[in-house]
């Protein structure tokens, strides 16, 4: 099997990719829009920041697995991938860790204008008076939108730091909130109220995009941050600017809209040139920690994948199954039952929607589950219980 990593990888997780019997293609440099030639007859594609197209996709007629080697999925066309049986995986929570500590570094940033401070001692000006404003994290509130693994690992710090917390999830988890600490806010305007600052930790989805903008910075208080370390979609940039200019928002980002694709371009972004802003280059996950935790993972779902044929993490994977009926045929473990089995289920123009087939020990006989859309007629049963010296018995269940 071919393996491309089209980005930056730890050189020892490439030799464990090498020890699976992998051919591996090293392309740290690859690009979007080159990543079509270069994944053109790869059956595992490993990615890290290099967007995943539609292009690619269709171009890579031999691949079986796009492998995320990060949390966010919005980097590949999954869609894609779904529409012609590719799996796609990432690797969750491996990073988490290194995103909170960014997290709370951007908010400590924040509150004592530790890169001003910065700035102006380079500038050769003391500024003791100017920087001796601060509030201080004691008793504030602290507001996590997404309580995943990132924002779970951000309340944990910022509970050492004797932050009060609020939170918003989509789906709420009051028991987990409740062994955080964490009070659950009922709407995200809520949670804007009630924050001394916010901090965002959901998905770069379609529907979360263009979420926080001026409707939720109006309800923030006057000179409270605004952390988002998750995807520069989710905010409005014009309604961040507004809302720094005329509430005197701080702000505090590592990721944008647009970001540029490779390790360095030049950027010109409106934000960063004022004075209550704080950033970084989208590092939250650039930790030695974290970029070996992810790599061993990437190669742990490569390793499951060769060895069962199905990865772990997928993400792309039908959760609701359209199956209503299982027909559950028990029979000997000869070449061509299944063969029959199913030229008779297609004979009664039923679709197949799942199937497994369990082999018992010693391998005389077998169980295969099949998932139908629809009931099947009395007389296919029968005719499936027909064929000689290969049923043993066949049910069906309502599944
Ligand atoms: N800056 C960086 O380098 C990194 C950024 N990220 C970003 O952080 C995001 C979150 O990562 P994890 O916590 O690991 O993911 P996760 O999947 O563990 O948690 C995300 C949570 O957000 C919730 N959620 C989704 N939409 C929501 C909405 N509209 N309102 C409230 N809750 C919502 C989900 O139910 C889930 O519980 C990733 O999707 C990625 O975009 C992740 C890693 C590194
Ligand atoms: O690998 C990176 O630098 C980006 C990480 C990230 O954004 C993610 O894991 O979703």
């Amino acid at each position: 099997m071919r393996v491309v990593i089209a980005d930056k990888f730890p050189e020892n997780y490439l030799l464990e990719f090498r020890s699976l019997g992998l051919e591996v293609e090293y392309r740290p440099e690859a690009s979007a829009t080159e990543l079509p030639a270069i994944a053109g007859d790869c059956e595992i594609l490993v990615v890290r920041s290099t967007k995943v197209t539609r292009e690619t996709i269709e171009a890579a007629s031999r691949l079986q697995l796009v492998i995320r080697a990060g949390a966010g999925i919005d980097t590949i066309d999954v869609d894609a991938a779904s529409a012609r049986g590719i799996y796609v995986t990432n690797c969750p929570g491996k990073n988490s860790v290194a995103v909170a500590e960014l997290t709370v570094g951007l908010i400590l940033a924040l509150d004592r204008r530790i890169p001003q401070n910065t700035a102006d001692l380079r500038e050769g000006q003391w500024n003791k008076k100017e920087y001796s404003k601060a509030d201080g994290l004691k008793g504030k509130t602290l507001g996590l939108v997404g309580l995943g693994s990132i924002g779970q690992a951000v309340a944990r710090r910022a509970a050492a730091f004797e932050m009060n917390l609020v939170g918003y999830t989509r789906s709420p988890h009051l028991e987990l909130a409740q062994s955080l600490g964490i009070v659950p806010c009922a709407t995200l305007f809520e949670l804007a109220e009630r924050s001394d600052v916010v901090s965002v930790h959901i998905p770069g989805t379609a529907e979360n995009r263009g979420l926080f903008g001026d409707a939720f910075f109006a309800r923030m208080k006057h000179g409270a941050s605004f952390v988002n370390t998750s995807r520069g979609s989710l905010h409005d940039t014009a309604a961040l600017e507004k809302a720094m200019r005329e509430r005197n928002l701080r702000v505090g980002l590592d990721v944008y809209n647009p970001e540029p694709e490779g390790g360095t371009a030049s950027f010109d972004h409106p934000l960063c040139k004022l004075p209550g802003f704080v950033g970084t280059h989208h590092i939250g996950a650039s930790t030695e920690q974290a970029q070996n935790a992810i790599a061993a993972e990437a190669v742990r779902i490569c390793r499951e994948f060769i060895k069962l044929g199905q990865p772990q993490n997928a993400v792309n994977i039908e959760r609701a199954s359209p199956a209503k009926v299982q027909l559950i045929v028990r029979h000997y473990d000869r070449v061509g039952v299944l063969a029959s089995v199913l030229a008779i289920v297609r004979k009664y123009g039923l679709n197949v929607e799942e199937m497994t087939n369990t082999i018992f020990a010693g391998a005389k006989a077998a169980v295969a589950t099949i998932r139908l859309a629809s009931a099947p007629p009395l007389a296919m049963t029968t005719e499936i219980e027909d064929l000689k010296d290969q049923i043993i018995q066949v049910t069906v269940k309502p599944f």
